[in-house]
C-alpha cells in the first residue's frame, strides 16, 4: 500500500460494496474502515453511504445520502412505499452525483480508497438507472472494484448458493467491473465448501444429489435439480473471472487477503476495463461525428439537387459580398421578416406570449363551448 503523501500519488481505488439485505455490508465497511485506520501509516478511506433508509451506520461517512435526501419525507411527499421511497431518494441523490464526484476528487490526493455502501435492498442499486449512473460515474473517474458480500452461513444449501452466484453473475455482466466475492461471517461458517464448489463443479453436483429434495417421488432428478446441474457447468466459466475471499467482519479475519484481492482487481481494471472504457468513449465520439458528417453530406446533396433543378436560382443564391453593404437591399420586399416590436399585431402572426387585447383589434376569437 503506498503512502498518501507520495508526490506521484496514484488515484484512489473505489470499492463498491453490494450484497443481499443482512449479508453484513455495513459491518464489512466498518471493518475495512478500521483496518485501514490501523495501518502504519494509517490510510483513512473516503466513505459514501448511499443507503437512505439505514437508521444507524457503524462508521462515520464522509458523504451521507441522508444529509441530502430525507427518505421519510420523500415517501410522504410522493406517496410511496419503503422501496419506492429508497429508489426515489437514490434517484434524487444521483442528480447531484457530479457534486459528489467533485468532492471525492478534491480529496483524491489524500486517500487510497473510496468506499461506497449501497442500499440494503440490493436490486435498488443493481437494477436501477441511478445505480448504473453512479457505478459508471465512479468507474470512469477512478479504478473501481465491486465487492459482493455473501452471507456464508445462509449459502450452504446448493440451491441458495446457486441463486446467489447467478445474482453475482448478473451484476458482473452488468457492471463489467473487476469483481470480488466476499464470503462474510466465516467465524460462523467457514467458506471452504463454496471454494470447492466453485473449483470443481462435480463437487457441487454431488452436494446437489445428496440434498433431500433432489429427486421426485419416482426417484428421478427433479426439474430444479437438472437445471442446477446444467447451470453449474455454465457458471464454471464465470467463476474463472472471479476472486473469492472469506472474511469475518466481526473478527477481522481475512481482511488483509481482501485488500490483496482489491490490489489484483485494480490491476485488472487498468489492464481490461480502462482500455474498454476508452474504446467505448472513442466509439461514442465517432458515432456522434459520423452522424454529423452524414447530416452535412445529406444537406450538401440536397443543395446540389436544388442547383441542378434550378440553375438560375442557384446563381442568384450566391452570396455577393458587395451586396452586403448595399443599404437599400435591407428593404427587400421578398423577405418576410416582421419586426414585432413596432406592430402589436403584425400580419397573421400571433405571439401568445405577448397576447393582449387592443382597441382596434376587431377580431372575434372563437371561444370554447
Ligand atoms: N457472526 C457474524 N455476524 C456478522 C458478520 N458481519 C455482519 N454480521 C451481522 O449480520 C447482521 C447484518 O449486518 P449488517 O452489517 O447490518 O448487514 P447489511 O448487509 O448492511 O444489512 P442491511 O442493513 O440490510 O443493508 C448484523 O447482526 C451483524 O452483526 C460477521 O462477520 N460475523
Amino acid at each position: 500500500m503506498e503512502a498518501s503523501s507520495s508526490s506521484t500519488k496514484r488515484k484512489p481505488t473505489a470499492i463498491i460494496t453490494i450484497g443481499m439485505a443482512g449479508a453484513g455490508k455495513s459491518t464489512f465497511v466498518q471493518r475495512i474502515n478500521s483496518y485501514l485506520h490501523s495501518l502504519d501509516p494509517p490510510s483513512p478511506p473516503y466513505i459514501l453511504n448511499l443507503d437512505p433508509a439505514v437508521t444507524h451506520v457503524p462508521f462515520e461517512a464522509n458523504i451521507d445520502i441522508r444529509d441530502t435526501v430525507n427518505y421519510a419525507e420523500v415517501m410522504k411527499q410522493y406517496n410511496l412505499g419503503p422501496n419506492g421511497g429508497i429508489l426515489t431518494a437514490l434517484n434524487l441523490f444521483t442528480t447531484k452525483f457530479d457534486q459528489v464526484l467533485g468532492l471525492v476528487e478534491k480529496r483524491a490526493a489524500e486517500v487510497d480508497y473510496v468506499i461506497l455502501d449501497t442500499p440494503g435492498q440490493i436490486e435498488i442499486f443493481t437494477w436501477s438507472a441511478s445505480g448504473a449512473i453512479i457505478t459508471d460515474a465512479v468507474a470512469s473517474s477512478m479504478p473501481t472494484v465491486v465487492a459482493y458480500i455473501i452471507d456464508t452461513p445462509r449459502t450452504t444449501a446448493p440451491a441458495t448458493f446457486m441463486s446467489n452466484m447467478l445474482y453475482a453473475c448478473s451484476i458482473l455482466y452488468k457492471t463489467k467491473l473487476p469483481f470480488i466475492l466476499v464470503f462474510n461471517k466465516t467465524d460462523v461458517q467457514p467458506h471452504d465448501f463454496a471454494l470447492e464448489w466453485m473449483q470443481d463443479f462435480e463437487e457441487f453436483q454431488a452436494a446437489l444429489a445428496s440434498h433431500s429434495s433432489s429427486r421426485d417421488s419416482e426417484g428421478e432428478p427433479t426439474y430444479m435439480n437438472s437445471l442446477m446441474n446444467s447451470m453449474s457447468l455454465v457458471l464454471d466459466e464465470f467463476y474463472k473471472n472471479l476472486k473469492a475471499v472469506g472474511v469475518s467482519s466481526m473478527t477481522g479475519d481475512g481482511i488483509k487477503e481482501f485488500f490483496e484481492a482489491v490490489e489484483a482487481s485494480r490491476e485488472e481494471y487498468e489492464k481490461d476495463y480502462l482500455p474498454e472504457l476508452e474504446r467505448a468513449r472513442a466509439q461514442r465520439e465517432k458515432t456522434l461525428q459520423d452522424a454529423k458528417d452524414d447530416s452535412m453530406d445529406r444537406l450538401m446533396k440536397d443543395l446540389e439537387i436544388d442547383r441542378a433543378k434550378n440553375p438560375q436560382g442557384a446563381l442568384n443564391d450566391r452570396w455577393d459580398p458587395d451586396e452586403e453593404n448595399d443599404e437599400d437591399d435591407d428593404d427587400d420586399t421578398d423577405i418576410n421578416i416582421v419586426d414585432r416590436s413596432e406592430h402589436p399585431w403584425p400580419g397573421q402572426y400571433i405571439d401568445v406570449t405577448r397576447a393582449r387585447r387592443h382597441e382596434d383589434e376587431g377580431i372575434n376569437w372563437p371561444r370554447p363551448g
